[in-house]
């Protein structure tokens, strides 16, 4: 069994959560609170910011020129065509750019960049892709599964959003990385194994909590 079929088995507990949760059953229905989505598309574009950060160092550590290109590629379509889905939102829903970027980061969106930082810092390309493959991976099961729903393609506030996630070129971003997690799976040893699936296990879990802190606009209580 490839490596990527085995965490994604033992995460299905947790994605099952996350395509069941009220914000992202709020998409595909088209019933969410504008409010909440607003919130979510604000802490969403810090995240990303870090997100990038993250692939930068993914570009930076890889061990090959294909490796490095694909990095690249994937830096640039976060930065300039996932981004500049939220900066059209904000836009349309009346949020600035500067109040964009003035985004204050809620403690879910902190906790999860730091902790994928933290795990890219570490050194090794595999527990960096481990760490960010929920991210890209759930985002197009999510989208590929909202698209099924008739009409989420095509409600006027959220079927942008739908179709950009279930695009054929995000799929690519996350298959990609799929395959890249899988070569560098093969001799190692399952002490390792394991971590990996440790850290993919935790993002898994921050993206739930990141539908959920989205859904109830959670602040710093302090
Ligand atoms: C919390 C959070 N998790 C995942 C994504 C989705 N996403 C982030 S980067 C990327 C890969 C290509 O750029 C994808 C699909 C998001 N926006 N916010």
């Amino acid at each position: 069994m490839p490596f990527s079929e085995r965490i994604r088995k033992s995460a299905d507990p947790i994605w099952k959560a996350s395509h069941e949760h009220p914000f992202v059953q709020g998409i595909g229905h088209g019933t969410l609170d504008i409010e909440s989505f607003k919130f979510f598309m604000a802490q969403d574009y810090k995240y990303l910011i870090e997100y990038s950060r993250v692939m930068a160092m993914g570009t930076a550590l890889a061990p090959d020129l294909e490796t490095m290109s694909g990095f690249a590629e994937a830096l640039d379509d976060t930065l300039n065509m996932e981004m500049d889905l939220h900066r059209s939102y904000a836009e349309r829903l009346g949020i600035s750019r500067e109040e964009l970027e003035a985004t204050v980061p809620g403690p879910v969106t902190l906790a999860y960049s730091s902790y994928m930082m933290a795990e890219a810092q570490k050194g090794s390309i595999a527990e960096l892709i481990a760490a960010i493959l929920p991210c890209a991976w759930s985002y197009y099961e999510i989208g590929l599964e909202l698209a099924k729903i008739p009409g989420a393609t095509e409600h006027e506030q959220y079927g942008e959003w739908v179709r950009m996630y279930a695009s054929d070129e995000f799929g690519e971003i996350g298959y990609w990385l799929i395959r890249k997690l899988d070569e560098l799976a093969e001799g190692k040893t399952e002490a390792e194994l394991d971590r990996l699936e440790e850290i993919f296990l935790n993002t898994s879990r921050y993206e739930y909590m990141f539908w959920d802190m989205a859904y109830k606009r959670e602040k710093w209580p302090v």
